[in-house]
């Protein structure tokens, strides 16, 4: 029988992105599509690109209208998840794309979203250590930030391996959707065409906690991470450089070994060969991450640098593979693992 999914969002990038997909997802049927100003109107005003969903009519966000699917996704903006999950019940998969069930320090949240914590759920990064067995038959999965996601596959093998010392610099370039449609003044065409932009800077990036939380539990032991976004302008993708310290006698053979244990199998990170760079451009649409290691050694440093869909595998493909675990569907079911090129 099929699984019966409701999208909270649908109107927005993410909801659009998380669409296409479960379009494609031969377990799942579509049902309820909700939003708040776009209620009432047709979800094909909203997200040209999804035909087969184009008359569908987007509802108002309630209990009632997301009640009665097997799973309920949330693409919903920070703070708007834990009231109507709490309205949920545990017979439900509810997974949360936003950012309110990632942390599991209240005080950590509270400092950083200035609100009040709703509360911690699995992570839904299966290619951390141990959240794969978090995952399976869960009924809440909190998907990861779309920065996070890279950098914490970037950096995890290094540290849990102990090949560098537990201070990192992450630094992403990301695609413009990584900030929701919503109308905000320094995203307006003028002002992002032909310019790159850091922002975020000095350790104040909301996703900072986030870094912190997965690197340290690596790690097995707290890791200080200096993370900068850079603004470009592209509409999707994220391209992250992510350095350390190496740790004494480290060499690029350690590394590529320990990188190639950590991934081999791992069906959405491609290590790839010697001498290939990531590219955010072959990551459109895939759920892959693509990843490269070097080692610097004059400044004695490990350099990895990965690829990413800030909306497939940073947010909605990361939710589909994490749903696919929890159901005890076959995990790659349904999402692309190649982009398009050129
Ligand atoms: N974009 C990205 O790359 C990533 C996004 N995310 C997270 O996913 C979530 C959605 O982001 P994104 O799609 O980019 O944002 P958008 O601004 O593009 O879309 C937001 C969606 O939420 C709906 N909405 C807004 N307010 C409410 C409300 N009070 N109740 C119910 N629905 C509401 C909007 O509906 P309406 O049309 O009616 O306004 C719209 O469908 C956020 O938490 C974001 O942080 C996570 C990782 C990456
Ligand atoms: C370009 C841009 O603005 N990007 C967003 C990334 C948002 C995201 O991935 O995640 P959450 O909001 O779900 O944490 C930002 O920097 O806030």
């Amino acid at each position: 029988m099929a699984v019966k999914v409701a999208v909270a969002g649908a109107t927005g990038y993410a909801g659009g992105e998380l669409l296409r997909l479960l379009l494609a997802h031969p377990e799942v049927e579509i049902g309820a599509l909700t939003a708040a100003s776009s209620a009432g109107t047709l979800l094909g005003q909203h997200q040209a690109h999804l035909g087969p969903l184009s008359d569908r009519l987007v509802q108002e966000t309630t209990a009632e209208t997301l009640a009665g699917h097997d799973v309920v996704f949330l693409a919903l903006p920070h703070g708007h998840s834990g009231e109507i999950a709490a309205q949920l019940g545990e017979g439900t998969l509810v997974i949360d794309l936003g950012a309110d069930h990632r942390l599991t320090d209240s005080s950590a949240w509270e400092r950083w979203y200035a609100s009040e914590h709703a509360g911690t759920w699995p992570y839904g990064l299966p290619e951390l250590p141990g959240a794969r067995e978090r995952l399976q038959g869960t009924a809440r999965i909190a998907v990861p930030g779309c920065f996070p996601t890279g950098g914490s596959l970037a950096l995890a093998p290094a540290l849990a391996a102990e090949l560098v010392l537990p201070e990192v610099t992450i630094v992403s370039v990301t695609g413009t959707s990584g900030a929701g449609k919503s109308l905000k003044p320094h995203l307006l065409g003028s002002e992002v065409m032909g310019s790159a932009s850091a922002y975020g800077v000095g350790g104040t990036h909301r996703h900072t906690p986030e870094f912190v939380q997965n690197l340290s539990a690596v790690a097995g032991r707290a890791v200080s991470v200096s993370f900068t976004p850079v603004l470009a302008p592209m509409p999707r993708g994220i391209l992250t450089t992510a350095t350390a310290p190496l740790a004494e006698g480290v060499t690029l053979e350690t590394v590529r070994a320990t990188y190639e244990k950590a991934y081999g199998t791992e069906p959405f990170v491609s290590l790839l060969p010697d001498g290939a760079w990531p590219t955010t451009a072959a990551t459109v649409g895939s759920n892959m991450v693509t990843m490269q290691v070097a080692v610097d050694s004059d400044a004695q440093r490990l350099v990895v640098v990965c690829a990413l869909d800030n909306l497939t595998k940073g947010t909605a493909g990361g939710a589909v593979q994490s749903m696919n675990i929890a159901l005890g569907l076959p995990e790659t079911t349904g999402l692309p693992m190649t982009g398009v090129a050129p």
